[in-house]
């Protein structure tokens, strides 16, 4: 059987930080606000990139205790990722943050439901789709999943119709959510421990679960995909990250 033909885009990265707290705590107010004005160039940096359509950059400070904070990176080569990941290490910030998760997949889309005869490079909207700007939505939830592959349920030997036909069941519940929910799915077979990261942003967080719960009953989640951890969080600027950042500090 053969494998799909994908349409690839950018190199993603997510990057998942938790604060040093007492590293962070142990500095004088007067240091920890230079820290934030230090920072504030290095994130000007990446929304420039993203402005000019060299990239994409994020800055999100997530619920719950498994990160503070994800900062997400796409960019048209690794090397590129490598060189924001060298900016952001080299920022006094980053001497108070400690990796948290990590996740490394390039933007995907599936080609069972592609027109014939697009020419990819001219097509705007798929250009947008394949190196797709952060949106400015309020909310964002990530998660890496596989399609499972144990008997009876192996995704990987169902012919290309069957597969075809439950996307087309899973897009429809989909559009279902268009205008709350926007998904960036990458795929991720050879480059992380999964094989897709789920990128889903929205004003209102109620709509992952409302969308994830409609999905779950719905056979191509229900019978074949696995998931792994949940990450959920909130958008923000350079003052909201500092607010956040002098908050912590206390
Ligand atoms: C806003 C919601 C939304 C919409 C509109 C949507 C639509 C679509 C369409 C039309 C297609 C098929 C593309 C093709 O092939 O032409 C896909 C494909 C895919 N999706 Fe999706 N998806 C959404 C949302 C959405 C979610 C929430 C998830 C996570 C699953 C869940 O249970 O938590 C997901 C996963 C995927 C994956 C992993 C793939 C690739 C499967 C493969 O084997 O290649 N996706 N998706």
């Amino acid at each position: 059987m053969a494998a799909p033909q994908t349409l690839d885009g950018w190199y993603v990265w997510h990057d998942f930080r938790t604060i040093r707290r007492e590293a962070w705590k142990s500095i004088d107010v007067h240091s920890a606000a230079a820290v934030m004005r230090d920072f504030t160039a290095f994130v000007q940096g990446e929304l420039d990139a993203q402005r000019s359509r060299l990239g994409s950059f994020g800055q999100f400070v997530l619920a719950g205790t498994k990160a503070d904070l994800l900062f997400l990176y796409m960019r048209p080569t690794i090397g590129e990722l490598n060189e924001a990941k060298a900016r952001f290490e080299a920022t006094r910030f980053a001497d108070f943050t400690e990796r948290a998760y990590s996740y490394v997949s390039v933007v995907e889309l599936g080609g069972y439901l592609a027109k014939p005869g697009v020419d990819v490079e001219q097509d705007e909207v798929l250009q947008l789709r394949l190196k797709p700007p952060v949106p400015q939505m309020r909310y964002v939830c990530f998660y890496p999943m596989n399609k499972r592959r144990t008997h009876p349920d192996n995704w990987y030997m169902l012919d290309e119709a069957e597969r075809r036909k439950h996307l087309m069941a899973h897009g429809q519940i989909g559009r279902q959510f268009a205008g709350k929910v926007k998904q960036i799915i990458s795929g991720s077979v050879g480059l992380d421990d999964w094989e897709w990261g789920v990128t889903l942003y929205a004003d209102d967080p109620i709509h992952f679960k409302k969308l994830i719960y409609e999905m779950r009953f719905d056979e191509s989640s229900a019978r074949f995909a696995e998931f792994g951890p949940f990450y959920v969080g909130e958008q923000v600027d350079v003052e909201g990250l500092t607010t956040w950042m002098m908050t912590l500090h206390g």
